[in-house]
């Protein structure tokens, strides 16, 4: 048996074509979605992925500006930047890509960023109203996740949620969005034993290490469904995720693809935050 393949490229488009009309409605009401990018340095990596957020706002009409700055540029004036655009009225969100480099805070730069243009959902007001299922921002990739699993039907309250992976963008959230669905949540990281044991016994298994084929089949159970978040480069130079494809499209029910799965989802829903962002100055 052969999984289905939960194409987040497709689910992308519709979303953003529901988008295109939203943007529209808000331009009669004299509102444009305006979204800040910061991008500190030339990694490549991250320039590509700044050129695909740009694009994706064209496309459906958000204005976008790019604010480019040098690796050496101090925190203080990261920080002034940022304060500007928190001040800017036609600004509804800022994202700072990240990493950034190793003499700048991330959590002072996070924590600068007025919690309601905080379109990353990164910001610890956000975080803490998303643990306490109020109103906020949600992170973009574990928000696409939770998406890409409900537009396939499949339930997910009462699951058992397995995610591997901890960390503060991907792994944490993507568990609390699962719990806030009524799912029992189970996480795993790099200090767990028997590791084997516990994600073959998830029903939805979610994987965001950062490693190419980090897992196969031998760690899914027979019908799972599997979410890959790793966007690995081989050496190659070809994309692939964190879960050996073509091993696990063998045992899973479901599995999302690398590329084309959970990263144009990611994109989409910092489209969305943006728009909900304009939506609430008009509140
Ligand atoms: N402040 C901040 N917010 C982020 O959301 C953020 C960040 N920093 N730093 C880096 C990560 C990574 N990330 C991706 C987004 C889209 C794709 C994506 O669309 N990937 C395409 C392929 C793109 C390609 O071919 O290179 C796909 O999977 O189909 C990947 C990765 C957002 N991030």
């Amino acid at each position: 048996m052969s999984a289905i393949i939960i194409s987040g490229k497709e689910l992308a488009k519709e979303k953003r074509e529901q988008m295109k009309g939203k943007v529209k409605q808000l331009g009669g009401k004299g509102v444009v979605p305006g979204l800040a990018v910061i991008l500190v340095g030339s990694d490549p990596a991250s320039q590509s992925y700044v050129r695909s957020k740009q694009k994706a706002c064209k496309e459906i009409g958000i204005h976008s500006e790019l604010e480019e700055l040098p690796e050496t540029v101090s925190e203080k004036e990261l920080l002034q930047k940022i304060h500007a655009l928190n001040n800017a009225p036609h600004i509804h969100g800022i994202l700072v890509q990240l990493p950034l480099p190793k003499h700048i805070s991330e959590k002072a730069v996070i924590e600068t960023i007025d919690p309601a243009k905080d379109v990353d959902g990164f910001h610890p007001i956000n975080i803490g109203r998303m643990m306490t299922g109020q109103e906020a921002f949600l992170p973009c990739t574990p928000f696409g996740i939770v998406e890409m699993i409900k537009a396939q039907q499949i339930d997910i309250e009462g699951k058992h949620v397995v995610v591997v992976g901890r960390s503060n963008i991907v792994g944490k959230p993507v568990g609390q969005l699962l719990l806030n669905e009524n799912a029992t949540v189970t996480y795993c990281h790099s200090r767990t034993k028997n590791m084997k044991q516990h994600t073959k016994a998830a029903d939805i298994l979610v994987v965001a290490v950062g490693k190419a084929h980090f897992l196969n089949r031998e760690y899914i159970k027979d019908g799972a469904v599997v979410i890959d978040v790793g966007v690995n480069r081989t050496e190659e130079g070809k994309l692939v995720g964190d879960v050996d494809f073509e091993s696990a499209k063998e045992t899973a029910s479901h599995i999302t693809p690398v590329p084309g799965g959970v990263g144009p989802m990611t994109i989409t829903m910092l489209l969305h935050n943006t728009i909900i962002s304009a939506e609430r100055t008009l509140r």
